[in-house]
């Protein structure tokens, strides 16, 4: 059994923090928060004090991924089991934690080149979550949503996060056809059918990642959210489907700094009593064209303006 309940924050850091507030404020509603850089943006989804944090700084790229656990006790267990594979974990500083806004957490780098941070009792904010669309997001057990992660290591990253984390497979696509073996992986540790994904790649450069997806409540606030990103002149990646494995309708918008954000409503719940990994042979029963998609930065080799 993984100790780890849910992905509990994400924090980037961009070269455009004004775009990015567009982008996530004004088109997709999500409600401002507070925290300790007074440039930041620190976006609130649901009772927490930030799930997303943007940075300005001089490169677009992640800084690291928080995973969630029950407690203190929980957090010693995957430091153990983390050192144990043979990857170095430290502690987060006090002030760095006050930074994350939780009590406690420790911090290692993954094989796919991702900087870790487990985590348990993050501070909570008790003012109403004024979100831009009057929709809710979909967290608590679930967690804020997925991420999809970029590996030149894929079988490496796929054992870390099964064998050493714990996380459950839940299923695959292959990529480029029927006869690849080439598969993006997708993994879960709560009802979400999964809250990451893996997905091979060719490079290992910045950002590391593909895309963050966060779940409204509502069929309405993605079609909201999908009439702003076109008014906010965002790059639309995929344009609306139903996936053939969470069944979430999404659409998904480019984000400054290379990646997606993946906004989507109705995603199903997995039963554990029931649930064996599959194989899927779409990526959706309708929709999610990406032809329009500008390449993701990565998957497109550092040029030498990078
Ligand atoms: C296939 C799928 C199921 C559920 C999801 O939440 C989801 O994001 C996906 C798509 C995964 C994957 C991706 O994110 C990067 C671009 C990919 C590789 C494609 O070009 C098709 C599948 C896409
Ligand atoms: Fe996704």
């Amino acid at each position: 059994m993984t100790q780890i309940r849910g992905l509990g924050y994400l924090r980037v850091r961009t070269r455009d923090i004004d775009r990015w507030r567009e982008l996530a404020v004004d088109a997709l509603g999500f409600a401002v928060g507070s925290g300790p850089d007074p440039d930041g943006l620190y976006l609130r989804m649901d009772e927490r004090r930030s799930r997303l944090v943007v940075l300005p700084g001089d490169t677009d790229r992640v800084l690291s991924v928080g995973w969630e656990v029950r407690d203190r006790f929980a957090l010693a267990a995957v430091g153990r089991a983390v050192e144990a594979s043979g990857t170095p974990v430290k502690p987060l500083t006090r002030e760095e934690a006050d930074d994350r806004g939780v009590e406690e957490a420790l911090t290692f780098t993954d094989p796919a080149g991702v900087t870790v941070e487990v985590f348990h009792a993050p501070v909570l904010d008790h003012s109403p979550v004024l979100t831009g669309l009057g929709q809710r997001f979909v967290t608590g057990e679930q967690g804020m949503g997925h991420i999809v992660v970029p590996t030149t290591s894929p079988d490496e990253t796929i054992a870390f996060y099964t064998e050493v984390l714990g996380f459950l497979p839940r299923g695959a696509m292959r990529l480029g056809g029927g006869t690849s073996s080439r598969r993006v992986r997708f993994m879960g540790v709560n009802q979400r059918h999964h809250s990451l994904a893996v997905c091979p790649a060719p490079h290992g450069e910045a950002p590391g990642l593909v895309h963050l997806m966060v779940e409204a409540d509502t069929l309405d606030a993605v079609g909201r959210a999908l009439d702003n990103v076109a008014k906010h002149g965002f790059p639309l990646s995929s344009t609306l489907g139903r996936h053939t494995n969470d069944k979430m309708v999404s659409f998904y918008v480019r984000a400054p700094g290379g990646w997606d954000v993946e906004y989507g409503c109705e995603g199903m719940l997995v039963d554990e009593r029931h649930y064996t990994a599959e194989e899927i042979t779409a990526d959706s029963y309708w929709g999610h064209d990406w032809s329009g998609s500008e390449p993701l930065a990565a998957f497109t080799p550092p040029g030498p303006s990078a």
